[in-house]
């Protein structure tokens, strides 16, 4: 695929400073009648809390960062705000690169227009023009597998969790952006399509994309990330290593009843998790290798 950088290798291509959101939780308070008739007291309170705040961190062009924390802790809405769907109420987050979100299964697609509409509509949208569509949308296809080939001219709310997750990736990793975010969306589908999808984002890992990947699952995020941002109720606790991330949200959680490995434990972990990456990236080459034989 033809990534079109406009930042040098090395380069920051996400800065987040300062950053903080604030939501409204919208509670209603026991107001008598008298108090709201002869008082003109209103029935609401603005009672809002920070989802973020003070959040700074910057993220070099091909990072792949994993983001943990416990449920609300704010890591969808970070990815949010990265991919420019929420606006902060302070501080900023510039991206350099263009931004494809994969967030809430299905990157945005629209329920009422069909699965081929929100191909093009999505592709469109990310810049592609329909010729450059035309070109990709039977890979597209062939990712999302036979049911959505099947499904191709529903409207996209008729499709399970399932066959959107698988649209929504397929459609989403197809696209030229350097930055790709990810939401829980490998948690909906089939073991063997999450092998597809894990197969997949290493591949865009190796061009030197930058992910941003959200997920409850320790092996997920070991797989694929080598940063992680840890998020504790809209706060950021620790930004590091994945590995040694992972084992502080652990301790967080799991308190004494967490062993944490020995570092020679850690280390070995390390060289296996490399090799069989190095492994799973020799037989993707020989596969692509035997593609191009048969093909000529
Ligand atoms: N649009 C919104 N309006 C009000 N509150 C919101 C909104 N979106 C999220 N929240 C709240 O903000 C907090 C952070 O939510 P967020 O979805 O970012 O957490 P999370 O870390 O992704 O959680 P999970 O692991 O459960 O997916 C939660 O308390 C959530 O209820």
């Amino acid at each position: 695929m033809a990534v079109a950088w406009r930042t040098k290798p090395g380069e920051p291509v996400i800065e987040v400073k300062n950053l903080g959101v604030e939501f409204l939780r919208g509670r209603r308070r026991n107001l008598s009648l008298r108090e709201i008739v002869y008082r003109r007291q209103a029935t609401h309170v603005k009672d809002t809390f920070w989802a973020l705040r003070d959040l700074s961190f910057t993220v070099g062009r091909g990072e792949a960062v994993g983001l943990v924390g416990a449920n609300g802790g704010g890591k969808s809405t970070l990815l949010k705000m990265i991919a420019g769907t929420l606006l902060p109420d302070e501080g900023s987050v510039e991206t350099k690169e263009g931004v494809a979100p994969l967030i809430e299964l299905t990157g945005g697609f629209i329920g009422e227009l069909s699965a081929r509409e929100n191909i093009y509509l999505t592709a469109g949208l990310h810049g592609m023009s329909t010729r450059a569509i035309d070109e990709r949308f039977e890979e597209i296809v062939d990712f999302a597998g036979p049911q959505v080939r099947a499904g191709l001219n529903l409207p996209f709310r008729h499709f399970s969790s399932g066959m959107q997750a698988r649209l929504g990736f397929g459609v989403i990793t197809c696209l030229d952006e350097p930055i790709l975010l990810v939401d829980e969306v490998l948690a909906v589908g089939d073991v063997a399509f999450r092998e597809k999808c894990y197969d997949r984002m290493e591949v865009l890992l190796e061009e030197g994309r930058t992910l941003f990947l959200v997920s409850h699952s320790a092996a997920d995020l070991m797989r694929f990330c080598t940063r992680g941002i840890f998020l504790r109720q809209g706060q950021l606790v620790d930004d590091g290593p994945m590995d040694l991330i992972m084992e502080q949200y652990m301790h967080d959680t799991m308190g004494d009843r967490y062993t944490p490995p020995t570092p020679e434990e850690r280390e070995e972990e390390r060289q296996k998790r490399e090799q069989a990456k190095e492994e799973r990236r020799l037989a993707r080459h020989a596969t692509r290798e035997q593609q191009q034989v048969r093909n000529n």
